[in-house]
C-alpha cells in the first residue's frame, strides 16, 4: 500500500428553510460547478474556524451561532498520493447579503431542485442525508473529476 497524504477542507453550508445557498465556483478547483463554501484549514485554525472565514471570504455572509458537523468525506484521486478530507459543517445562522466574491458567486436553489448535473459526482449521494438532517461518513475514488471508481457512504449518530 502506498502511503496517503491527507489534506484538511472545509465544506460549510447556509441554510434558510427550504433554501439551500450554493456558489458557482470562478477558479480553481472545482471550477465551474456548484457546491458550498469551503477551502483548506490554515495552519493554527480549527475546521470550524476555517470554515467561518471561508463562508465569510467566499458568501459574504456572516455565520452566527458557530456551524454544526454534519459530515466528514475523504476524496482520493487515481494516482494521486493526496487526499482531500472535508470535514462538513451546517452554519446555524447568518447576516448579510450574499455577494459575489472572486472565487464564487452564490445563488440559493430549492432543496428540490439542485443543480446535481452541475455539481460534483458524489453530491446527489450524500446531499440527500444532509437535507434530511442527518450526519454522514464517506469515501469517493475518483477517475479525474468526473468518475467515481468506489466509494463508500454511512449514515452516523456521531463523529467520535
Ligand atoms: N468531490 C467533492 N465534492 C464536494 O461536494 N466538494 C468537494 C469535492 N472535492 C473537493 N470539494 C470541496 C472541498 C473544498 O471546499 C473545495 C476545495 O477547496 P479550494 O481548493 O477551493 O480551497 P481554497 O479555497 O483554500 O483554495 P485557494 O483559495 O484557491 O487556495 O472543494
Amino acid at each position: 500500500m502506498s502511503e496517503l497524504t491527507k489534506k484538511l477542507f472545509t465544506l460549510a453550508f447556509i441554510r434558510e428553510g427550504n433554501r439551500l445557498l450554493l456558489g458557482y465556483k470562478k477558479r480553481g478547483f472545482g471550477q465551474g460547478r456548484w457546491n458550498a463554501f469551503g477551502g483548506k484549514v490554515e495552519a493554527g485554525e480549527t475546521p470550524e474556524e476555517a470554515a467561518v472565514r471561508e463562508v465569510q471570504e467566499e458568501a459574504g455572509v456572516m455565520v452566527v451561532g458557530g456551524v454544526e458537523k454534519v459530515g466528514e468525506l475523504l476524496f482520493t484521486f487515481e494516482g494521486d498520493p493526496t487526499a482531500m478530507h472535508v470535514m462538513v459543517f451546517s452554519a446555524r445562522g447568518y447576516t448579510g447579503t450574499p455577494t459575489e466574491s472572486e472565487e464564487m458567486k452564490p445563488q440559493w436553489f430549492s432543496v428540490d431542485s439542485l443543480p446535481y448535473s452541475l455539481m460534483w459526482p458524489d453530491d446527489e449521494l450524500w446531499y440527500p442525508i444532509y437535507l434530511r438532517g442527518g450526519k454522514f461518513r464517506g469515501r469517493f475514488h475518483f477517475q479525474g473529476h468526473d468518475k467515481i471508481l468506489s466509494e463508500k457512504l454511512e449514515e452516523v449518530q456521531t463523529f467520535d
